[in-house]
């Protein structure tokens, strides 16, 4: 994947010779023909053959046993596995403080603002990774959350729902993260339990929820470990930075819920739900079920009434690189909010249950200022919260955790086919936003009215019913981990206009 790999941690050259002249301090001698140096991004091993040097991103923890020096890190073995291994040396009696010194300093280059030792609650679907996810759990993920140091407590679903219930009932001074040993239906889930506690907003702001890729749809650890390897998305959990993310309020008919992925209704929704029996393709039925629909050119007539924020892309394109540019500011904010001593985000009040609603329910009147507009010709209703819908599909490249909107795509359905199939080839390469076909706009909340007997209309991948739904756009309701603190991975929205 383009813009991952550019950042991929196990390409941190050796220093050269000009980073070596480090300040004396930084050098622990070991014995007398090693030594331990902190460098600039990486731990650099001298005395061992061949000269090493370790990034800093992979370093789990250290720790002096009596005089022994033990560094546990993450091992790169193939492009996208890592395990644990470690490095000991023994340090002179007379070293001993410089050395406790030293690795206070190295934890610090390892961890940045990254909570150290999380309390982890793992949430492991034993149906997920077509049955895999426990042996991935154990054999990739937990031995990397135990050489971090992290609390881990494991607990199976057991029903379809269950990880609702638990959210709802965890105790949010017991952990600092839910992570979802599963596909994007379980932390769908756990968003939906904290949004039942009666403090809801301080659930959601303290506890992040995270996700260790063991389903078919990964999206989640896409956005935010850039992998859908689960030693890589172990790593990143253990390293993640705390984020608040925008989650969404769906009502339709007397229910209220959480969405923290995506709406689709259309042809997106149609190939993701509607080939659920072809399931054995594997992701080859995603691909038929759009063909099969581009050729029957397909069209999702419905009424939509849309609250737009931002409709120009040029507009979407600055407004996108002035959040990126706010990134100290967030950062600040951030540091206030550290998990070690929580507060909630200014924007919450503490203590509180969801937020009210701006723009009223689905049943409700229309506010004033919206009015619905018949879409004879709808082909696609794609709304996102995050970047990646799946591996390779960067939909919503303009998407941010936490920019109070959402991003919506509309397709007409009476495109040419060769126009259709451009498209949806162009996702994987990111060429699409600048595409007139593509309609792409901020919004903070709409209501859609589909037509006809029935059809399929997606909320996270999960189908719910053939009715009016309305989502509104909550800003910074919910936390979660990311490797960076302030974007999601992989490719963003192109500087300047390609088409
Ligand atoms: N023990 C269980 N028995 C039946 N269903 C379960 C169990 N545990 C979890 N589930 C259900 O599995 C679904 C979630 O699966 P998962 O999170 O792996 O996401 P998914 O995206 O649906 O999976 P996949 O990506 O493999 O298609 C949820 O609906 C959840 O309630």
């Amino acid at each position: 994947m383009s813009g991952f790999e550019a950042r991929d941690p196990f390409t941190d050259p050796i220093p050269d010779s000009s980073q070596h002249e480090l300040e004396q301090n930084a050098t622990l001698i070991v014995n007398r023909n090693a030594s331990l140096t902190l460098g600039t991004d990486s731990l650099i091993v001298l005395g061992s053959q061949p000269t090493r040097a370790i990034p800093y991103y992979n370093v789990l923890w250290a720790e002096l046993a009596d005089l022994e020096i033990i560094i546990r890190y993450a091992h790169p073995t193939a492009k996208n596995v890592i395990v644990v291994a470690f490095i000991s040396y023994i340090v002179d009696k007379s070293e001993r403080s410089r050395a406790l010194a030293w690795i206070a300093k190295l934890l610090d280059s390892a961890y940045g603002e990254s909570q150290r030792c999380k309390r982890i609650k793992v949430l492991v679907n034993p149906f997920g990774g077509k049955g895999s996810a426990p042996k991935w759990f154990a054999r990739d993920i937990e031995p990397i959350f135990l050489a971090a140091k992290c609390e881990v407590n494991v607990e199976r679903t057991q029903f379809k729902g269950h990880a609702i219930e638990i959210a709802e009932e965890i105790n949010t001074n017991d952990f600092d993260v839910i992570a979802c040993c599963s596909g994007d239906g379980l932390p769908h889930e756990v968003f939906n339990g904290l949004g039942k506690k009666p403090d809801a907003r301080t659930a959601l702001a303290k506890l992040a929820v995270v996700q260790l890729p063991c389903g078919t749809g990964n999206a989640m650890s896409w956005n935010l470990n850039g992998t859908d390897s689960t030693s890589l998305a172990a790593l990143a959990v253990v390293k993640g930075i705390r984020t608040p993310m925008d989650l969404v309020s769906i009502t339709q008919g007397g229910n209220r819920f959480l969405s923290f992925l995506s709406q689709s209704f259309g042809i997106i929704a149609e190939c993701d739900l509607g080939t659920e029996h072809l399931r054995w393709l594997g992701d080859a039925r995603f691909t038929y079920g759009f063909l099969k629909r581009v050729i029957g050119k397909t069209l999702w007539p419905c009424d939509l009434a849309v609250k737009v924020e931002i409709d120009s892309k040029d507009q979407i394109r600055d407004h996108y690189q002035a959040e990126i540019d706010q990134r100290a500011s967030m950062e600040e904010r951030r540091r206030q909010t550290t998990l070690q001593n929580p507060t909630i985000s200014p924007r919450l009040g503490p203590g509180e249950a969801l937020p009210e609603l701006r723009y009223g329910t689905a049943t409700d009147p229309l506010p004033e200022d919206w009015h619905l507009v018949p879409q004879e010709k709808m082909g696609n209703f794609y709304c996102g919260n995050m970047r990646y819908m799946a591996a390779d599909m960067p939909f919503f490249p303009a998407a941010l955790p936490h920019d109070g909107n959402m991003d919506l795509v509309t397709i007409d359905g009476d495109i040419s086919r060769t126009a259709a199939l451009g498209l949806f080839l162009d996702v994987a390469k990111n060429r699409t936003f600048d595409n007139p076909l593509f309609n792409y706009r901020k919004i903070t909340g709409y209501r859609l009215m589909p037509r006809g007997k029935d059809g399929y209309i997606s909320i996270d991948g999960e189908r719910v019913p053939w009715a009016t739904f309305q989502a509104e756009v909550h800003h910074g309701l919910g936390t979660v981990l990311s490797r960076n603190g302030h974007c999601f991975e992989g490719p963003s929205v192109p500087n300047q206009s390609t088409s």
